[in-house]
């Protein structure tokens, strides 16, 4: 956990907590900040990482059909309000030239693309253009899911509603027969 300054969190940890009106040295809360320093180390730790690194190892197998790893599970951090919004990831590619990654790799991507402050277009597209930038393939396809307590817990409360976003790199971009395939295994 490099560039993690966990006394820092911890000192902030404690102003909210006086300024929301809470006694930070009632027994309950005395380890608090240390906790919510521990915890925030854990969730921002994407921005340690490098999703790009998790493409360097690739294998040659000749497959240059899709490859679609779907219902990978992600937990991120609205980048508006430091609240969680989670859901899943799919993503497809057609590799080229032989250029196919671990199938482990593309779920450590959504990872440390996900624990970030971040907003759910980003996700999906930082995942997309790594996998164009490392693989060259002839196109990716994310499709990402998620529910945003921000928008259920608080706010406008509309607590099930889903947030789906989508993007097509190479030949996905153009070819609907494509990307509709893709949907109905991510449905299936
Ligand atoms: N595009 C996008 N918006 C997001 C994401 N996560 C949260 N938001 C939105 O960010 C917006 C921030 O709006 P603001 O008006 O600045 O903040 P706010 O007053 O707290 O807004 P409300 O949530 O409507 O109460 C809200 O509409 C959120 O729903 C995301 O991943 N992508
Ligand atoms: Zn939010």
């Amino acid at each position: 956990m490099t560039n993690v300054d966990l006394k820092k969190i911890e000192q902030a940890v404690t102003m909210i907590l006086e300024a929301v009106g809470e006694d930070p040295n009632r027994e309950g809360l005395l380890d608090t900040p240390k906790r919510v320093s521990k915890m925030y180390a854990e969730v921002f730790s994407g921005l340690q990482d490098d999703p790009k690194k998790y493409f360097e190892t690739v294998f040659d197998e000749g497959h240059e059909e899709v490859v679609l790893v779907k219902d990978i599970p992600f937990y991120s951090m609205c980048e508006h309000h430091l609240v969680p919004f989670f859901g899943h990831a799919h993503i497809a590619y057609i590799p080229k030239g032989g250029k196919v990654a671990g199938l482990s790799k593309l779920a450590r991507a959504v990872e440390a693309t996900a624990k970030r402050p971040q907003l759910q277009e980003r996700i999906t597209s930082t995942v997309a253009d790594a996998m164009v930038e490392m693989l060259d393939p002839q196109g990716v396809y994310v499709v990402v899911e998620a529910e945003h307590l921000c928008m259920t817990m608080r706010g406008v409360k509309k607590p099930g509603a889903k947030t789906v976003t989508t993007v097509a790199r190479g030949v996905f971009e153009t070819d609907a027969v494509k990307r509709n395939e893709i949907l109905t295994f991510i449905r299936s």
